[in-house]
């Protein structure tokens, strides 16, 4: 099938001498085909128009998305904003700090970090909260025998970081149907009206943002609660005290929204690869073997490297958040173009994560260039969690968690002396906007 372009747009056209992608549609732009085509649609652009273009996310407007290298200097370049950010997404990321830039960023991150680092994780035992759940879950599959893997991924690791927040058992239902109509805001139309999604989910948000209150009152007051909200509610007291607490509220929001589709999107993928390569399966039922144990501390994760082999390819093979936006503040050079100040840019990180300008064969799935190499990881080896001062908060707490979940599926499913199977196509039914991720519709089996 062709892409989702308009037929009817064909005009060559430019802005700001940098030429316009053919094939919008009124209203949606190329949302279309950015949603369900997004390599395709880069590549395309690439040949016929060179490494600087325009796309149209629909409302959104127009951002200029540049294929060159030097792009990803972008989110570290001092003269460009998040603000953006906001502007494309107000209800459910307004006042976040993935929207702030400078000393107010810095100040809202620096009073929540210390949590979501290795020693804040191991301190509130976030390991040993999480193997449980996920053992839970793996032997329930392994009963089931199928599963339609992304719906699982996300129902687990919303349970996960309803865990981490230290959200009581039974509120849990409740926080999921609000949850999920808090995430109806990302693709509402702009009606407020009752009954209408974008109404329904501003008043999620705000009893979303009433109970985070609520927490942080319990935390203050030393109300027995755990999970990471205390150490970020002492660790922000700390801080320099010119922060409102509506910045903590909406953080903790940013926390529930951040790491869940990402992180479920990357985990249904890590199945996805596993039950396609048969030797990948047995590498890491091995090293399971060896280890006979679910790791719990960020110490231990250095005894599985096949497992963390496994997360980094299936992220830069998959990567779960495929575009960046930010605006440039003043007029910049990019790659042989100058931009000028105010212009809107889209960072392609799902472009950069499979180029062959970056790394040897893109395309093949492996293990290899993670195993066998020799030097630390480098920003650019890890730039699916984005770089600079807005570089993923979660990246060791995902770390840990899909490592545990490689582990606890390989002995689990050796221990029953089956292996994941995939029961269905996945070509069909991708998804790379707003968070990337497989069709919803692929089923595992285990046998
Ligand atoms: C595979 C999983 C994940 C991927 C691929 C991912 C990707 C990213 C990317 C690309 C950014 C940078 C956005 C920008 O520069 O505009 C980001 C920021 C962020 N992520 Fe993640 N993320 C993942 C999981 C998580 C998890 C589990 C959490 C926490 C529970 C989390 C929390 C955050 C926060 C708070 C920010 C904003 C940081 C800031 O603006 O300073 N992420 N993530």
């Amino acid at each position: 099938m062709d892409m989702l372009l308009n037929p009817l747009n064909r005009w060559h056209r430019l802005r700001d001498d940098i030429p316009v992608m053919p094939g919008a549609f009124p209203l949606v732009g190329h949302l279309p085909a950015i949603v369900c085509d997004l390599p395709r649609l880069l590549r395309r652009a690439e040949r016929t128009l060179g490494s600087h273009f325009w796309l149209d996310f629909g409302p959104a407007g127009h951002l200029m998305t540049c294929l060159d290298p030097d792009a990803l200097a972008l989110l570290r370049h001092k003269e460009v904003s998040s603000a953006l950010i906001e502007e494309m997404a107000p209800d459910i990321l307004g006042g976040t700090l993935v929207t702030l830039d400078g000393s107010a960023h810095r100040q809202a991150r620096d009073g929540i970090k210390a949590a979501f680092l290795p020693r804040g994780l191991t301190e509130a035992g976030i390991g040993e909260l999480f193997e449980p759940i996920i053992r839970a879950q793996v032997r329930a599959w392994r009963d089931r025998g199928e599963v339609a893997i992304l719906p699982d991924t996300r129902n687990l690791m919303l349970k996960l970081t309803f865990s981490l927040m230290g959200i009581p058992a039974q509120d849990l239902s409740e926080w999921h149907r609000k949850y999920r109509q808090l995430l109806h805001l990302m693709v509402a139309p702009p009606i407020d009206l009752p009954g209408m999604p974008l109404r329904r989910g501003r008043a999620a948000r705000d009893w979303i943002d009433a109970q985070s209150r609520q927490f942080i009152r319990d935390a203050r007051a030393r109300a027995a609660r755990t999970g990471l909200i205390n150490d970020m509610v002492s660790a922000f007291d700390r801080s320099d005290g010119a922060l409102s607490d509506d910045v903590l509220v909406a953080n903790i929001r940013l926390l529930l929204l951040a790491g869940h589709e990402t992180s479920a999107s990357t985990m249904a993928w890590m199945v996805i690869e596993l039950a396609q390569q048969p030797e990948l399966w047995d590498a890491l039922v091995e090293e399971a073997q060896r280890v006979g144990a679910v790791p719990t501390g960020h110490e231990d994760l250095a005894q599985c490297p096949v497992a963390e082999a496994l997360f980094r390819e299936t992220l830069r093979m998959h990567p779960a958040s495929s575009l960046v936006p930010r605006r440039a503040m003043q007029e910049l050079q990019l790659g042989q173009r100058r931009i000028p100040a105010g212009t809107h840019l889209c960072i392609p990180l799902l472009h950069f994560s499979t180029s062959a300008l970056l790394h040897e064969a893109p395309d093949q799935f492996r293990l290899g260039r993670w195993l066998q190499r020799t030097e630390p990881i480098r920003p650019v080896d890890m730039l699916q969690f984005g770089a600079g001062p807005h570089v993923c908060m979660g990246y060791h707490l995902v770390w840990l968690e899909l490592v545990q979940f490689s582990i606890a599926l390989a002995l689990t499913m050796q221990e029953a002396g089956v292996r994941p199977r995939l029961m269905s196509g996945v070509d069909n039914g991708r998804r790379y906007y707003p968070t990337a991720h497989p069709s919803m519709t692929i089923r595992i089996g285990f046998s």
